[in-house]
């Protein structure tokens, strides 16, 4: 194991911003910490870094224990989202920086200094910018630079903070790929903070969703994206149609609803709350259904789609446009759901939901279709 975390506790004044966190990383993993604003990704990574310190728990880096020592000895790259890259000295200069200001015991002579600032440009893809100064480079090219000189240093962990946050669409993809494909080659492990939750899903290894200070999920994305753990994950990960069902011998059950293409699950009878994706929900005409469309709206490749019972349930469905041919507001549907979680209980509903939550499957049967 190369970074071990246990019971993390990390309080400001009287608010428990870490409560407990425990986490596992392996040597040349890339974790993504993903969690809303305030969610303690940034006061977990400062806690790595040795910037800042728990009031409990352990970390330990390859069995020793980190607590006990200062940042520099750590050794560990930092990128930020604005990463202030030294504006007077050029590409090169900034990222030889952290090698030229080590204690003169551990500092390289120059000419190793120029060689590894060398073969990082090349690795990097950025030697064409060697010369220029901050301030002639965009802000992807900025980013890059930083990583550079984290880099440089050879940590032995790379913690980076929304590192592409301040940038635009195509260049935070762009420059994805190009940390993934940085990362595979240079095995250095690493921690990414995001609340992109399409960043954390591309780039990284396992993906640990944190909320309020602690982690509800860690897992591969493909884990957290088909079974999220929690009603809190659920809803993170765009799971955003809320349904009260009725479970009958590991079957879901709601009136207007096909739920027969979702697996059995191993849950008690009774009320259960299902998270559907709007993308997952199919409107199928039946003229004898209690749903009827009441808008179809064009997104480009979807068509968003409402549908409302007549006691006021309603639903929205994303459907790829070519699937849409024969769909018209005012006909009767049926909503077939291809996928979803299913929870235990009636989830605590938010505000915009469709069904209020003390609603059973029976009341919503009789009272609302
Ligand atoms: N030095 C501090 N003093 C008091 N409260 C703090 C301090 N640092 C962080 N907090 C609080 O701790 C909570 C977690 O903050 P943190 O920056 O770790 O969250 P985050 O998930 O990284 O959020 P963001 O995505 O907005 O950066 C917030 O409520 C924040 O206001």
């Amino acid at each position: 194991m190369s970074l071990a975390m246990s019971n993390i506790t990390r309080r400001f004044g009287q608010t428990e911003v870490l409560r407990g966190i425990d986490l596992d990383v392996a040597k040349g993993e890339l974790i993504a910490l993903l969690g809303p604003s305030g969610s303690g990704k940034t006061t977990l990574l400062r806690i790595i870094a040795g910037l800042d310190w728990p009031d409990a728990g352990n970390l330990s880096f390859e069995g020793q224990d980190w607590l006990l020592k200062t940042a520099a000895q750590r050794k560990i790259g930092m990128v930020f989202q604005h990463y202030a890259l030294f504006p007077h000295m050029t590409v090169r200069e900034n990222i030889a920086f952290g090698l030229t200001v080590l204690p003169r015991a551990q500092r390289p002579g120059k000419a190793q200094i120029a060689e590894t600032v060398q073969r990082l440009l090349t690795f990097l893809q950025i030697s064409q910018l060697a010369d220029r100064y901050p301030s002639e480079l965009s802000g992807g090219q900025r980013q890059r630079v930083a990583l550079g000189r984290a880099m440089a240093i050879e940590p032995r962990v790379l913690l980076l903070d929304e590192p592409f946050g301040a940038l635009d669409a195509q260049v935070r993809r762009d420059l994805r790929r190009w940390l993934r494909s940085v990362h595979d080659s240079a095995g250095i492990t690493t921690i990414f903070v995001t609340h992109d939750q399409e960043e954390a899903f591309e780039l990284a290894d396992r993906v640990v969703v944190m909320n309020g200070g602690v982690i509800e999920q860690i897992g591969r994305p493909d884990q957290i994206y088909d079974h999220p753990a929690t009603p809190f994950v659920a809803r993170f990960l765009g799971l955003t149609v809320e349904l009260p069902v009725v479970m009958k011998a590991g079957r879901a059950e709601a009136a207007g609803f096909d739920l027969t293409a979702l697996p059995r699950r191993a849950l008690p009878e009774g009320p259960a709350t299902l998270f559907l994706r709007p993308a997952d929900i199919q409107p199928v005409a039946d003229p004898a259904a209690p749903f009827h469309l009441t808008e179809i709206s064009s997104t480009g490749a979807l068509l968003r789609v409402v549908a409302e019972s007549d006691s006021g349930c309603r639903i929205e469905a994303e459907v790829p446009r070519r699937d849409g041919h024969g769909l018209e507001t005012g006909m009767n549907v049926s909503l077939c759901a291809v996928a979803g979680q299913i929870f235990p209980g009636l989830a605590s509903q938010r505000a915009s939901s469709p069904v209020a939550a003390e609603t059973t499957p029976h009341a919503l049967k009789e009272n609302r279709l």
